[in-house]
């Protein structure tokens, strides 16, 4: 079952500030929990959590963690090289959830998640820190990589330019693990076009355009213009919502994860990705088949 502790909901929901940055700190264990922290979260009408809560994970979680070991078998070396990593792509109107979803990914381990750490000229965040949120540099330095050829893709959102640098994705997936991206639809286009099969794309939708705003407004890290700007952007965000594989419409934060792990875990076993794998112990299941039972004893001579 994957856990996310109830504070970091109430952090990333409440008070994005004190949410710790990705990765960061272990996880409490649901067993260790009070019986007051094992209560299903809901966000209220207005979108925030109803609190005390937390995250019970139904059956359908259970099944996902029957699978949880298939990522070591396909990294298992007696059975063939590692697979490379896929890419999950999460894109959705600003303000829609993505940047809590991918917390909430990474802060879940046994999904063995690495970030995408992408390059951009916008100004940091207060919540932001260099290096771990965005890797914030100014325009020249971002064109230089670009026209090298660093950039895996790159666009203008916003006004800003934004990037993925090339090489630790490709270190990354080379050692069989799944990368997280939080790219716009430009972006998307552009990794689809280069890297086909091994991509998984989710796009996020929210449930209206005014919970959009109020999400917007209540995460108070963008200027009025800014906020006025993202909105405003927002409809053509949201008619490439085709181009995706998956569409999940963020109202409930909790259903919202548990959606993007059930995908996670359907796409990992996809036959393509578990081929290598599966075709060793197919042999190995058929070579232990065909061995000969051993003959009954002989009763002894007296
Ligand atoms: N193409 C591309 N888009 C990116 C990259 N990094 C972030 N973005 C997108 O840029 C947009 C603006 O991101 P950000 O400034 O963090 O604002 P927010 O969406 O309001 O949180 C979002 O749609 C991000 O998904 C990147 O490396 N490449
Ligand atoms: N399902 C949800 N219900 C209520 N608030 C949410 C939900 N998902 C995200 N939020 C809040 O909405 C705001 C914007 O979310 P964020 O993840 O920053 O969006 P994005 O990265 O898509 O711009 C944040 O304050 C976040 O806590």
């Amino acid at each position: 079952m994957f856990k996310i502790r109830r504070g970091l909901i109430r952090d990333l929901l409440l008070e994005p500030d004190r949410a710790p940055p990705y990765g960061a700190g272990p996880l409490r264990s649901r067993s260790n929990l009070p019986p007051s922290e094992n209560l299903p979260l809901r966000t209220n009408s207005s979108g925030v959590a109803d609190l005390p809560a937390i995250l019970s994970k139904t059956d359908r979680m259970r099944q996902i963690e029957r699978f949880a070991g298939q990522q070591a078998m396909r990294e298992a070396p007696e059975r063939g090289a590692p697979h490379q990593g896929l890419m999950l792509i999460l894109s959705s109107p600003s303000g829609a959830g993505k940047t809590t979803l991918t917390r909430m990914l990474l802060q879940t381990k046994e999904l063995d998640l690495t970030l995408s750490i992408s390059v951009t000229t916008r100004l940091r965040r207060s919540s932001e820190i260099d290096g771990i949120h965005y890797t914030f540099i100014d325009r020249r330095q971002f064109e230089t990589l670009r026209d090298a050829g660093e950039l895996l893709e790159w666009a203008e959102v916003h006004g800003n330019l934004y990037g993925t640098p090339r090489a630790p994705v490709a270190a990354v997936l080379g050692r069989g693990r799944d990368v997280l991206f939080d790219i716009d639809y430009q972006g998307t286009q552009q990794v689809r076009q280069n890297s086909g099969a091994d991509v998984v794309t989710v796009f996020i939708l929210p449930p209206s355009m005014k919970e959009l705003r109020a999400r917007l407004e209540r995460r108070a890290e963008d200027s009025p213009e800014s906020i006025a700007k993202r909105l405003a952007n927002a409809r053509e965000d949201i008619l490439r919502w085709a181009e995706y594989d998956y569409v999940l419409v963020n109202h409930d934060l909790q259903d919202t994860f548990d959606d993007l792990c059930c995908i996670l875990t359907a796409e990992r076993r996809r036959k393509t990705r578990v081929r290598e794998g599966i075709e060793a112990l197919v042999k190995e299941l058929l070579e232990e088949s065909a061995i000969k039972p051993a003959s009954p004893l002989q009763p002894e001579s007296s």
